[in-house]
């Protein structure tokens, strides 16, 4: 090995059958990077980035073997990128004791948010809590001051609703109920009708997802007295897909039906302004132009329509490298000022390890997933997207700033009933 070479682990969810395989387009958007960041004589003073990586398939067991080879075999490391909530939180949680940075292009749970457990954590891939200002701030813009929430029992969900129930105090927003369900949502279904909710926060994977919609249809909680707030990430069809393989008892009619009107949010990941030149060079659709090559080149039919798992938060990943290429060139020059270089760090090297972490927590500079800065507990800082389902196809909404407090609204907002649905029972006093 040549000694100017600085190695980096990357453990990626490649070939599992449960979780999120998102390394499939996730590792060739890093080694994209990669590719452009060796190539850029400005970077790195004449040294070359390394990533040694292997595949965890979202299981927080073999990530932690993943891990354990890339340090116990030679060379050594000088970070570890990795995916999955699951394998980051195993993951990152050891990784302090190589005085390791883990960087995660993937994990959306709300459970790393925690600087005491992961003190060297940080995320391209936002917090899935950063939908949870945008909700607050269409109610306010709606005047809905009384939900109701219905969530999956899964841990990021659970996390996710407390941040939420948070946030609704402060606002002054009452939660008329929260029903939760393992895998079959109709007896919670059936109390958010009892309880009469009319503005209802949906948190789920796409599987339980179908499962509610096709409830809400049954139970006629739809429609011009109700609105529904999804996870924009699911696939944009997905009420539509699966749904005798998975034993859907509604028709496709029937859960269009149940679907028209509900809202949804998500974060992006793709900068919006598609002509902005970012700090590749690249605007935000050439990076889609060489990712979809590149995809071409390993198999996947691109042009047929076949995206591979992760397409969506490829960015995050490409970003990554790109904030430790940048965290390492501004810790280069720190310690060549003392004749010393990251060819001097050890994984007992806590001080070396201090500088790294000081360089990627002041990271900040426009990549293809928009601006990339941390918050002091690495969460990534995101913008957020809102859609509504109208005539069976997503429309933008607008976007949201929750930094700035600044909301664009696209004024394209449609209510079944031609206006916006109270949040409760509106009792006309006849005159
Ligand atoms: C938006 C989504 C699908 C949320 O889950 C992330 C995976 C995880 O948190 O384990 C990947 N991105």
């Amino acid at each position: 090995r040549r000694d100017n070479d600085l190695h980096i682990g990357g453990i990626f969810p490649m070939e599992g059958e449960g979780g999120w395989q998102g390394g499939q387009a996730c590792k060739p958007a890093a080694e994209l990077a990669l590719a452009d960041v060796n190539a850029r004589s400005d970077l790195l003073s004449g040294f070359k980035l390394l990533l040694h990586s292997n595949d965890s398939k979202c299981e927080p067991g073999l990530g932690a073997s993943v891990m354990y080879n890339l340090l116990y075999n030679p060379p050594q490391k000088l970070l570890l990128l990795a995916g999955c909530s699951t394998v980051c939180t195993t993951v990152a949680e050891a990784a302090k004791m190589w005085n390791l940075m883990v960087l995660c292009y993937g994990a959306s749970s709300p459970a790393l948010s925690d600087r005491a457990r992961f003190p060297t954590l940080f995320r391209t891939h936002p917090s899935a809590t950063v939908h949870n200002p945008t909700r607050i701030k269409l109610m306010q813009k709606f005047g809905w001051s009384r939900i109701a929430i219905l969530q999956q029992a899964e841990e990021v969900f659970i996390s996710t609703v407390e941040d939420l129930e948070a946030h609704c105090k402060k606002a002054s927003i009452e939660i008329v109920t929260r029903q939760s369900f393992l895998s079959d949502p109709a007896d919670a279904v059936r109390n958010l009708r009892r309880q009469d909710a009319r503005v209802i926060v949906g948190l789920f994977y796409v599987v339980a997802a179908r499962r509610v919609l096709c409830e809400v249809y049954k139970h006629r909680l739809y429609g011009k007295s109700y609105v529904w707030f999804f996870i924009g990430w699911y696939e944009d069809n997905w009420f539509e897909t699966n749904l005798e393989r998975e034993g859907i008892e509604c028709t496709v009619e029937q859960m269009r039906e149940a679907a028209e009107g509900h809202l949804t949010t998500e974060a992006l990941m793709w900068n919006q302004n598609a002509n902005q030149t970012t700090i590749s060079g690249m605007t935000s659709e050439d990076f889609r132009s060489r990712l979809n090559e590149a995809l071409r080149e390993a198999g996947f039919d691109i042009d047929g329509g076949r995206y591979p798992e992760g397409y969506q938060e490829a960015p995050l990943a490409y970003d990554a490298v790109w904030a430790v290429a940048l965290a390492f060139n501004k810790t280069m020059e720190k310690l060549e000022k003392s004749g010393l270089s990251l060819k001097n760090f050890t994984y007992t090297n806590k001080k070396i390890a201090d500088d790294i972490y000081e360089a990627i927590n002041s990271t900040s500079f426009l990549g293809v997933s928009g601006l990339v800065a941390f918050s002091s507990q690495g969460d990534r800082i995101a913008l957020t997207q809102i859609e509504q389902l109208t005539d069976n196809h997503y429309v933008k909404l607008g976007y949201y700033d929750t930094q700035a407090d600044n909301l664009t609204w696209l004024e394209r907002e449609r209510w079944v009933g031609g206006k916006v649905p109270p949040d409760r029972t509106v009792v006309v006093n006849e005159l």
